[in-house]
C-alpha cells in the first residue's frame, strides 16, 4: 500500500457557528499505480481531505501513512522535505510562480531538492507536455491550458510517489479541459503513477479506476 488513512477526523472551529465536523473517521487505502477520484457536494470536505493527505494541514485524530511513514507525527522540517520529494500537487488555479518562466517553474522543485541533471530532466518533461516552444514564456504570457501543462510537468518532474490533483481542469474551457485531462491520464498511465483526483466533473472522475464519494463526513 502506498497510502493508508486510518480514522481521520477533522473539525474546524468558528467562534460564531461553533465546530464543523468535516471528516468523521475517514479510512481508505491506495495501492501503487491506482487512480481514485474523490467526489462530493460543495463543502463536503474534498479539499480538506486532499490538504491532509498533502501534509499541508493535520488531522485532529488518525494516521496518514505514505509509504509506511506517518505524516502526522513528522516534525515540520522533515515533513516539508518529505512532501517535496514524494508528493506532486496540481491545483485548479495552477499556482505557478508568476516571475519565473515555464522552464524555471518546472525546474524549481529539482533546484530546491538539489537534484542532478536538471537541464536534461526539464528538457524531457517539456517535450512530454508539448511546451518546448513556450519554455521561456512567463505564466502571464501563457494560455490557461499551457499553464496547467506547466503545473503538470512541475508536479511530475520529481517522480512523486503520489500525485494529488484538485479540480485540475476546473479553470479551463471544456475543449482545453478535455485535452489537459487526456494528457494527464496518459502520463499517469505511462509512468504508472498513483493519483487522487478531487473533482465535480463526472467524466473526469469516470477516467479514474475508482470513484469515492464524500458524504456527511464519511467516504464511501
Ligand atoms: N480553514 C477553515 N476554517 C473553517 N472552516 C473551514 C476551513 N476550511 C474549510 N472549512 C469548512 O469545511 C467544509 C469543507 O470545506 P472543503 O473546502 O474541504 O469542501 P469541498 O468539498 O472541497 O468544497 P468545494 O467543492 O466547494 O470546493 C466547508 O463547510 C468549509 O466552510
Amino acid at each position: 500500500m502506498i497510502l493508508e488513512l486510518e480514522n481521520i477526523c477533522k473539525s474546524f472551529h468558528q467562534p460564531r457557528s461553533g465546530a464543523i465536523e468535516v471528516l468523521k473517521k475517514v479510512s481508505f487505502t491506495l495501492g501503487t499505480g491506482e487512480t481514485n477520484a474523490v467526489t462530493g457536494e460543495s463543502g463536503s470536505g474534498k479539499t480538506t481531505l486532499l490538504s491532509l493527505i498533502a501534509g499541508l494541514d493535520s488531522p485532529d485524530h488518525g494516521r496518514i501513512l505514505l509509504e509506511g511513514e506517518d505524516l502526522c507525527v513528522m516534525k515540520e522540517d522533515r515533513l516539508s522535505r518529505y512532501r517535496a520529494m514524494k508528493i506532486g500537487i496540481i491545483f485548479q488555479q495552477f499556482h505557478l510562480m508568476p516571475h519565473l518562466s515555464a522552464r524555471e517553474n518546472i525546474s524549481l522543485p529539482l533546484e530546491i531538492l538539489k537534484q542532478q541533471q536538471i537541464t536534461e530532466r526539464v528538457d524531457v518533461m517539456l517535450e512530454k507536455v508539448g511546451l518546448q516552444d513556450r519554455q521561456h514564456h512567463l505564466p502571464g504570457q501563457l494560455s490557461g491550458g499551457e499553464c496547467q501543462r506547466v503545473a503538470i510537468a512541475r508536479a511530475l518532474i520529481i517522480k512523486p510517489a503520489l500525485l494529488l490533483a484538485d479540480e485540475p481542469t476546473g479553470n479551463l474551457d471544456i475543449k482545453t479541459g478535455d485535452k489537459i485531462a487526456g494528457l494527464l491520464f496518459d502520463l499517469v498511465e505511462k509512468e504508472n503513477k498513483t493519483m487522487i483526483m478531487v473533482t465535480h466533473n463526472s467524466d473526469l472522475a469516470g477516467q479514474c479506476q475508482k470513484i469515492r464519494k464524500l458524504e456527511q463526513g464519511r467516504l464511501a
